[in-house]
């Protein structure tokens, strides 16, 4: 089975019909390190429901890219609970609900767009035509049809990040997971990349976990905004956006804006002023 769709509505699965993609609970992880012992993640609590666009935003150390880590199942908590689509991590990578996008776009240099996005459907055993059709339906969303015979180089930074999120498109999971897009894209190249990702999110319907350092991008983007503070890494605010779906960047000048921008950055300072 190819679709990860198919676990939503699985017949065995009293657990597949609990209502939060993503669950965390007491979540704890502490790294060993030679250092002595990193409390990178403590007493996370979060739950996050179908289709919400949701931004981790902290300073750097405080366990933004971790807690994304966990929900891959790339690493492994130490304490409490964490479950996405009502299964462990690792059940759920192994059921393909999630999608990733790096910092950087991460794409193989000597292939073209066309066969980078192609990869992971190679992987998975995907027929040439299917995944000739999923690859130009991902390339359509990210408005990059005339680019996939071209080669990463040959793209600007911003296309590059499009081409990697296409990618991650690509098996139709239903989770994005993004840490950091577009940290080292320019800002209008940013705000424009930031309108495409919502126009994205609209359509497809998504859910989408969010790393960010960036207040105005944390609050135009998302339905849930998580601050984080380190030493060690928690949630100090859960804020839901009151704003509406539809948000053209102007938005940014409304008071309602301001007033969750105010809320964040109060946030983040009350994070920094615990660690004094
Ligand atoms: N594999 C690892 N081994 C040991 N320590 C680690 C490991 N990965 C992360 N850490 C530590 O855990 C803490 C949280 O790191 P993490 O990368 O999650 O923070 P972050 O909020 O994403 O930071 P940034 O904004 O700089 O990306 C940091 O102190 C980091 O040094």
């Amino acid at each position: 089975m190819l679709n990860s769709n198919h676990l939503d509505e699985g017949p065995q699965s009293g657990l597949n019909r609990e209502k939060h993609v993503i669950s965390a609970k007491s979540l704890d992880l502490t790294f060993q390190t030679n250092d002595g012992p990193v409390h990178a993640l403590s007493g996370v609590d979060l739950d996050i429901g179908k289709g919400e666009f949701v931004s981790f935003i902290g300073p750097s150390g405080c366990g933004k890219t971790t807690f994304l880590r966990c929900i891959a199942a790339l690493e492994a908590p130490t304490g409490g609970t964490l479950t996405v689509n009502g299964m462990t991590p690792d059940e759920a990578r192994r059921a393909r609900a999630y999608g990733y996008v790096f910092q950087a776009a991460g794409l193989y240099p000597w292939r073209t767009i066309e066969k980078n996005i192609a990869l992971p459907l190679e992987i998975m055993g995907y027929s040439k035509s299917e995944q000739d059709e999923r690859i130009a339906r991902v390339l359509d969303l990210v408005e990059l049809s005339n680019f996939g015979k071209k080669y990463p180089w040959q793209l600007s930074g911003g296309m590059q990040q499009r081409a990697s999120i296409a990618r991650a498109l690509a098996f139709d999971a239903d989770i994005l997971l993004m840490d950091e897009p577009f940290g080292a894209l320019d800002e209008i190249v940013r705000d424009h990349l930031n309108e495409q990702l919502l126009e994205l999110w609209a359509r497809t319907e998504k859910t989408i976990g969010f790393v960010t350092h960036s207040i105005p991008e944390a609050v135009y983007l998302s339905t849930k905004i998580v601050v984080m503070s380190p030493r060690p890494g928690r949630i100090t605010d859960v804020i839901d956006s009151p704003l509406p779906k539809e948000r053209p960047l102007d938005i940014r000048d409304t008071p309602e804006f301001l007033a969750i921008a105010h809320r964040v950055r109060e946030g983040l300072r009350a994070g920094h002023a615990y660690d004094d």
